[in-house]
């Protein structure tokens, strides 16, 4: 089976909302990273700088306790809640209670939410999983889109009912994380040979959610289609791409909901955002690499994002 390459640029331009003077702080998207522990503080700040920086307005970290000033101090753009416990930090007859008051810390601001992005820089702590499969559950019921990466993917792949059947639930596993989702889910071995069948049975096997392989291709199934996005790219393979991947195709994913909801199309927002998170990222790693070469690090991948953006969709077309 092929995987049939798509248009990405064009999907861009389509979904990306013009930028006019009668639009009001929100409307182009408020985006929140469930991620940030004692081990990762890089991850979940490329995914909630990646949104701001392709024009979601507001982006939101909640992470744990000693996360948190960390964050807080790689950007004044970000608001960071810090609202997480892992075990070390709780005795276990006080569980339940924190449990709840975490619960209760994010359920404020849930409702508000374009997107989440579960598990950047999560850590794989016992206690703050089981809070954070509590989010997921509290978002699924309100229809937030939920983007699952890194350490979410951990989580997911052990409890695949929190996504099971939800269509707003994107998974963006990288090569072990899709090794052990197949292994899971398939109980298989990753094909090669016949990966478009494998992702697409993957995702109809996960009851519809959408699925985005990341390597030298991107494979992008919803268990219907199977998509690929070849373009651009970049040789380096430094940590904390796939981080700004999760947050591009959280803001591409709200935008393409607004827009096929405007246009009363019968697209899937997820592949489309997919796709557009996918075409993005590459795109801006391509022009860092041409730049920096060897050195080129994550953060100046981010810096690309914003002129990527616009050799595609230019701003000063936009109405003032
Ligand atoms: N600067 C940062 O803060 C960055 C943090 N990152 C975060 O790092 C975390 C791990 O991501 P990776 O891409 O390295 O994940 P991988 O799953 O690719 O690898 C993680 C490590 O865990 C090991 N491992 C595999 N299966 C395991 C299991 N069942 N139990 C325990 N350990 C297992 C692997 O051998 C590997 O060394 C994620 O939270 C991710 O978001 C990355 O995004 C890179 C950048
Ligand atoms: N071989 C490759 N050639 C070109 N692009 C690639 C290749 N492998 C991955 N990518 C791109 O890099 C991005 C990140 O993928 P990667 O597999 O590095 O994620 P990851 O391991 O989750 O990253 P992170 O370090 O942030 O956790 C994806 O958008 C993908 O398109
Ligand atoms: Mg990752």
């Amino acid at each position: 089976m092929q995987s049939v390459e798509v248009d990405a640029e064009n999907i861009i331009r389509i979904i990306t909302p013009a930028l006019d003077q009668s639009r009001h702080k929100g409307q182009a998207g408020k985006i929140a990273v469930i991620g940030g522990c004692r081990e990762y503080t890089g991850a979940p700040y490329f995914a909630a700088i990646s949104a701001l920086k392709i024009g979601a307005d507001l982006s939101h970290v909640f992470c744990t306790k000693d996360a948190a000033p960390v964050i807080k101090s790689y950007s004044p753009e970000l608001i960071v809640h810090p609202v997480l416990e892992e075990s070390y930090s709780v005795r276990e007859e006080d569980k339940k209670i924190i449990a709840s008051k975490v619960l209760g810390e994010v359920d404020k601001w849930l409702e508000r939410f374009d997107c989440l992005v579960v598990g950047p820089g999560l850590g794989r702590d016992p206690f703050l999983l089981d809070c954070v499969s509590e989010i997921i559950r509290h978002a699924r019921k309100s229809n937030i889109p939920i983007v699952i990466d890194g350490d979410g993917l951990f989580l997911v792949t052990n409890h695949l009912e929190l996504v099971s059947g939800y269509a707003l639930a994107v998974l963006t596993p990288n090569v072990n994380e899709y090794k052990r989702l197949v292994q899971k889910v398939l109980s298989s071995e990753v094909n090669n040979d016949d990966a478009t069948q494998q992702v697409l049975s993957l995702a109809k096997q996960i009851g519809g959610v959408t699925i985005l392989r990341k390597g030298k291709s991107d494979l992008i199934s919803d268990g219907d289609t199977v998509k690929s996005v070849s373009i651009y790219g970049s040789p380096r393979r430094c940590g904390g791409q796939g981080d700004i991947l999760s947050g591009s195709v959280a803001v591409f994913l709200s935008w393409a909901r607004q827009h096929i909801e405007a246009a009363d199309l019968d697209s899937n927002p997820a592949v489309i955002g997919s796709i557009a998170g996918s075409a993005m990222m590459r795109k801006a790693a391509s022009l860092a690499f041409s730049n920096k070469k060897r050195s080129t690090v994550t953060g100046d991948i981010i810096e690309c994002l914003g002129k990527s953006l616009e050799d595609i969709c230019p701003a000063g077309s936009c109405s003032l």
